[in-house]
């Protein structure tokens, strides 16, 4: 068994503070603080541009890659990290375009805005007639036919929660001849993820949610193994380049996945996220999500014994990721009104309060109290005064 008292240890978590926003922004690594610290000092204080080979800096793409790829069921040398999420989106996108002759993108309209953004901007560009089309979540399998050349689906919802079953749709869509492109942000560190079982044949996600890299942490790229090799990338930088410093005017793409890399990997947050894997040895993430559903049944049932709220998530919590919304009407003063109290989730527009369930370093107790605040704060009213409701920038 996982032992989860022993993994919260690794976390700095605030005095006071419970913290449920760990599905937006991971708590900081104890362990990646002194890690800054020693590559600050040690490797860019006294190397420069010597530690891109006496650190072995330049190889940390892919080695941070093959240590993501146990927690989504990759297999070695599949996955590649940097840039940001979008970045990886469009990658992932060109390349599954360039694979087929179809011309339909299908995703569904509870899909976070960035990933559409970024189709919408590809099309523009590609310029060659493509359409996004978006359904309802529900109606993806439905929707699915010979005319759809890429499925392209974040597996849990970020407002809701709700969880797509990437094993059926995968099978479904490749029956039918569809590339699936799977974005797994809300997934990896939450759930198990098995994406060389389901055949995936693309996966994207980020590490600064539930893999605890830090603010602006750097995304990672799944491709098929089956696929890499035929992957034409559509950002075609220099670091995918089979042979960057050779400074050929033309571009040959690397071996493997190494061709999804693009420009300078960001070293900091590179080191930063080494040290906040290494809070994932040991753990087994059956435990995992055993204790996360744990903690957000707790949850929902304390809420619902205590207030009127309405679940925005699945009642299902084989059907949800990590996390539970429930709406009110004055979501945004609710959620500021909690944070003063020191119980931080956050607030998703139009009506969602929404709280995320991290079991490395979320207790039972806390969840608890999480709930008592909540009812405490909707029963006296106090959410309902002029700070609560004047909106920041950043919700
Ligand atoms: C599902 C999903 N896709 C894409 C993004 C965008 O990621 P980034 O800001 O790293 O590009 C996010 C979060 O911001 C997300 O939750
Ligand atoms: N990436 C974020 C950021 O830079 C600022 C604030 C929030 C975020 C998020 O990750 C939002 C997140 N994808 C969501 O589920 O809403």
């Amino acid at each position: 068994m996982t032992d989860f008292a022993a993994t919260r240890t690794l976390f700095h978590l605030p005095e006071g503070m419970i913290y449920l926003d760990g599905n937006s922004l991971g708590p900081l690594p104890k362990a990646a603080q002194a890690r800054l610290t020693q590559t600050l000092a040690d490797e860019w204080g006294e190397m420069l541009i010597t530690g891109w080979n006496k650190a072995g800096w330049m190889a940390q793409a892919t080695a941070l890659g093959d240590r993501i790829a146990p927690l989504i069921g990759a297999e070695p040398g599949s996955v590649t990290c940097g840039d940001t999420l979008s970045i990886k989106v469009y990658q992932a996108l060109a390349a599954a375009l360039d694979m087929t002759d179809r011309k339909i993108i299908l995703s569904d309209t509870g899909n976070f805005p960035s990933d559409l953004y970024m189709a919408q901007g590809l099309i523009g560009a590609l310029d060659q007639g493509h359409e996004l089309v978006t359904v309802a979540p529900e109606r993806i399998a439905e929707t699915l036919s010979e005319d759809v050349g890429v499925l392209m689906l974040t597996e849990v919802d970020y407002r809701s929660g709700r969880k797509h079953d990437m094993a059926a749709l995968t099978k479904a869509a490749q029956a039918l001849g569809i590339i699936t492109i799977w974005d797994l942000a809300h997934s990896a560190g939450a759930l198990p993820v098995h994406l060389s079982t389901c055949n995936a044949d693309f996966a994207v996600g980020c590490t600064y949610k539930y893999l605890n890299g830090g603010p602006g942490a750097p995304a990672f790229i799944y491709v098929a193994p089956r696929h890499v090799e035929q992957v034409r990338p559509a950002l075609s930088g220099w670091l995918g380049h089979e042979a960057p410093f050779a400074f050929d005017a033309d571009y040959r793409p690397g071996g493997g996945i190494e061709r999804m890399r693009v420009g300078t990997p960001p070293i900091l947050q590179f080191a930063a996220l080494d040290a906040a894997l290494d809070a994932w040895e040991g753990v087994d993430l059956h435990d995992l999500r055993a204790a996360s559903i744990a903690l957000s049944e707790r949850f929902i049932a304390e809420v619902e014994a205590r207030t009127d709220l309405v679940l925005a998530s699945p009642r299902v919590a084989e059907q949800r990721g990590s996390q539970v919304s429930f709406a009110h009407p004055h979501g945004y003063a609710v959620m500021q009104a909690l944070i003063a109290r020191g119980v931080v989730g956050d607030f998703r527009a139009p009506n969602l309060i929404r709280f995320g369930f991290t079991p490395l370093y979320l207790s039972e107790e806390e969840v608890v109290r999480a709930a008592e605040i909540l009812a405490e704060i909707l029963e006296s009213g106090s959410w309902d005064r002029p700070e609560f409701h004047a909106r920041s920038a950043v919700t």
